[in-house]
């Protein structure tokens, strides 16, 4: 039999399976799915079976070396997908099926260097000889750090053949495990065993009796028989040694969400839940796909309905994954499911370490749980018998991936859905353009939730003109409307969210005298101010340097920190409102692990009267003495250049509007705007999506962007700008060739941000209608140039449908 193996080098080279024997002893265990062990040229890499064969067209071929797994950890379903992926987003078959496994499971590469010549070593090389005295080699990365002054004369041997480097497979599992004893015997007989070797030991026989009174077979971890029976480790040793007892490591799951949820009933729908939800179970119970977009106002109960479609399809003996932003992964969500379907529920988010994340996994792959709450890369999670796919707030752009494979969650939901054929729901206050255009022509469902569920209307929203503010000499960043609406809430021991879309203390560094913008000598982009060490940093490559004090270009004492960061905002509350409790929730902050659950508990139990915070406030919050909720800038994001920018400050006010007044007190929302006209900022004022939908849908149309055209967007990138043009040039000119008359070729053009980590980019931008060829081509693009991507440093990606257009 042969093998047919992707290994593990994402390189256009090996983009293809290679054949393999299989050795008799493997034949019987080998399938579909597999990760092996297989030699390629000199060294071991890690790969994946993905097809087997009864004969090879190749002359020599060499066997598999070991399998990784017991069992597949690929479905045949995840294996098809991985083609498709690497089609559809034009990545390498490995980059997708390494995108559908947890971290954990990647294979880290050895550099090992071994003697191949015993004699020249102890006679050329006489020096390095102490180093080699083992036959099993020496590990590179601990010559480099404990033997460093010997690395120059270890290459000379290398190059003359008296050394030799081989690649070792490191597969570290990250799996936990703890140390445990199990009875050989029980009962009756195990106290014979004990008596007959002696049985006078007390603090032994404390441990036999404790296993006999509770009838107890099973192995227990050697910490607890300590703590509960009241003896040492040694005691325990003894009774192993006597063979009453064997011990072994055994394998346990780290569990990040520990506490013990609350048991959850259904609720009572309201009639609108109601005719939301049957549809959704009619396609659970006929297995048939369908997407469907659930438009609900925040707090119309979204979450419930979810919750009973899930109820549903474990009845049927089948499988869940919900979707859920990161930022809005808190604990106060994942307890939403555990309470209703307790163990069942995995739980996969990046603030998982790489263990936490591999046994969350492994439970799912395992079939010990049926439903999987994660971001992204849960879309992937192993099930075998899916029964409904939940993406909630589908809007979100963080369900597209920024690196190869660049997939959206929602593609690759709907993929699996056909293939289940099970139902896939969206859910949203603020569907994307793209999935409600498809719900109005009938591709989706459309189900509309109008009203809260506790009939609470929608909070009213004040606009207040910032220019008008500052007309009227009110230099400050809060308006005198918003400053006393927090003074009342003060008064009235009630709280407030002011939310800010910015981060760090300023965004930019200008001179009013001569205009010159601060920026970083790597990347053409403005560095950023950070009060608190005094210094201006890049985003994008990370260069820092002190905060200047006079203009670089004119000396000028001028210079001054523009826009306003979270840090100045909690400075003014501070000098503005003195007694005020505040608690700031950015980045920065909220860093260290559950730094973000913490805070959120502090201002739930009164803690703070005033929530300061970025993006991560504006989803998931529900306080019942919230009462205000500010926005400070309004139109931060207006002025960015993408297309959608439009779109996601609609999406944002209306997020943010809708964490007031939840619960019993009513609840008001304060926006500030420069821009108080613009339709994103009005029509959010009014809680209208429908009529935003249309506008906006207006001016995609005539500026002929996405849901009306589809887009692609391939950056070139050198360390010479003419190299990267040159590029980009041609790659037009080969479009413009294949592609047909319909579809518009913009480019090559300098992106916003030109320059990044000291390379120059080029973009060109496809907007087309349908170009069935428009991915071969691109492929054979990236086929053309590979030779030059080591070679000259070039590097061009493809991005289809792309999210980040700067
Ligand atoms: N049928 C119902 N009867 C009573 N209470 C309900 C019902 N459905 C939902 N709720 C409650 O109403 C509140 C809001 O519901 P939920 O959070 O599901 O809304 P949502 O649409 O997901 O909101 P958002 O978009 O703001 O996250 C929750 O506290 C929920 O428990
Ligand atoms: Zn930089
Ligand atoms: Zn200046």
């Amino acid at each position: 039999m042969i093998a047919e193996v992707i290994v593990d080098l994402a390189l256009n080279q090996t983009d293809k399976p290679f054949d393999y024997a299989i050795p008799k002893a493997l034949e019987s265990v080998v399938e579909r799915g597999l990760r092996v062990v297989v030699p390629f040229g000199p060294r071991k890499l890690i790969g994946f079976i993905i097809a087997l064969k009864a004969t090879t067209d190749v002359e020599k071929i060499k066997p598999i070396d070991s399998i990784v797994d017991d069992s597949p950890v690929l479905t045949e379903e995840l294996l098809k997908m991985g083609k498709w992926l690497a089609r559809q987003t034009l990545c390498y078959e490995i980059s997708a099926y390494q995108a559908m496994l947890p971290a954990a499971m990647k294979a880290n590469y050895k550099k090992i260097i071994h003697v191949k010549d015993d004699k020249k070593l102890k006679t050329q090389f006489s020096e390095l000889a102490f180093l080699f005295s083992t036959d099993k080699g020496v590990e590179w990365a601990r010559l480099q750090k404990e033997h460093p002054e010997c690395l120059k004369a270890i290459k000379t041997a290398i190059q003359a053949d008296v050394l030799i480097e081989k690649q070792q497979v490191d597969q570290k599992q990250a799996i936990k495990t703890v140390k445990v004893m199990e009875p050989l015997y029980t009962g009756e007989e195990l106290a014979k065993q004990f008596n007959l070797l002696g049985g006078q030991a007390k603090k032994q026989y404390a441990v036999v009796k404790y296993f006999i009174d509770h009838e107890i077979s099973a192995a227990l971890p050697l910490t607890e028989l300590m703590a509960t029976c009241q003896v040492s480790r040694a005691t325990l040793q003894s009774l192993i040694e006597k063979k009453l007892f064997r011990s072994y490591d055994k394998e346990v799951y780290r569990d990040p969400f520990k506490q013990v949820s609350q048991p959850t009933s259904p609720l009572q729908l309201t009639e609108e839940q109601q005719r939301t939800l049957d549809p959704i179970l009619q396609d659970v119970n006929e297995k048939r796909h369908r997407v469907h977009l659930v438009h609900g106002v925040t707090g119309s109960g979204k979450t419930e309905i979810y919750l009973q479609s899930i109820q549903q399809v474990l009845e049927q003996g089948k499988e869940a994954i919900v979707l859920v932003p990161e930022i809005s992964l808190t604990p106060q969500m994942v307890e939403r499911f555990r309470g209703r379907f307790g163990g069942e529920v995995a739980v996969l988010h990046s603030g998982l370490n790489r263990g936490e994340k591999h046994d969350e996994w492994r439970k799912i792959h395992r079939g010990e749980v049926r439903v999987v709450v994660g971001a992204r890369s849960a879309v992937f999670a192993p099930f075998k018998n899916l029964g409904i796919i939940i993406i909630d707030e589908e809007h979100e752009t963080s369900y597209k991936q920024e690196e190869s494979p660049r997939y959206h969650a929602r593609e690759v939901a709907i993929f699996r859905g056909e293939f289940h054929h099970c139902p896939v729901i969206l859910g949203s206050a603020t569907p994307s353009l793209e999935s409600y255009a498809r719900a109005q022509k009938g591709v989706y469902q459309l189900a509309t939730l109008s009203e809260r569920v506790n009939q609470k209307p929608m909070p009213p929203v004040t606009i207040v003109d910032m220019r008008e503010e500052l007309r009227e000499g009110n230099r400050s960043m809060f308006s005198r409307e918003l400053m006393e609406k927090l003074q009342e809430r003060l008064d009235r021991g009630e709280q407030s969210v002011l939310f800010l879309n910015r981060r760090g203390y300023s965004t930019f560094i200008m001179c009013r005298d001569c205009g010159h913008v601060v920026t970083c000598p790597h990347c053409d982009i403005s560095l950023t101010f950070h009060r608190k060490q005094n210094k201006v940093k890049c985003h994008y490559c990370g260069y820092e340097e002190v905060a200047p004090t006079l203009c670089p270009s004119c000396g000028s004492e001028h210079i001054r920190f523009f826009g306003s960061g979270t840090q100045k905002v909690e400075e003014a509350l501070t000098t503005l409102l003195p007694e005020a409790r505040v608690i700031r929730m950015d980045v920065d902050t909220t860093r260290k692990k559950g730094a973000h659950e913490q805070f959120l508990r502090a201002f739930g139990r009164g803690e703070a009267d005033i929530l300061l915070g970025t993006q991560m406030i504006a989803k998931g919050l529900d306080f019942e003495k919230v009462t205000l909720v500010g926005v400070l800038a309004a139109d931060a994001m207006l002025h960015l250049p993408d297309f959608r920018s439009t779109e996601k400050t609609f999406q944002l006010l209306t997020q943010v509007g809708g964490r007031a007044g939840r619960h019993k007190l009513d609840g008001e929302v304060v926006i500030q705007s420069y821009m108080p006209d613009h339709y994103a900022v009005t029509l959010a004022s009014e809680h209208d999506y429908l009529q935003f939908y249309q506008k906006e849908m207006f001016s995609r149309k005539r500026h002929n962007y996405p849901p009306f055209y589809y887009l692609s967007l391939v950056t070139v990138t050198h360390e010479s700008f003419a190299k990267a043009s040159d590029v980009a040039t041609k790659i037009v000119s080969l479009l413009k060739r294949e592609l047909s008359n319909q579809a518009i070729l913009l480019g090559p053009v300098a992106p916003p941000i030109a320059r990044i980590k000291d390379r120059y980019r080029c973009q060109c931008m496809i907007k087309y209608k349908n170009e069935p060829q428009l991915n071969r081509v691109l492929k054979e693009v990236l086929d053309h140039y590979q030779h030059a991507f080591s070679k000259e440093g070039l590097s061009i990606t493809v991005d289809i449908d792309p999210y980040i257009l700067m």
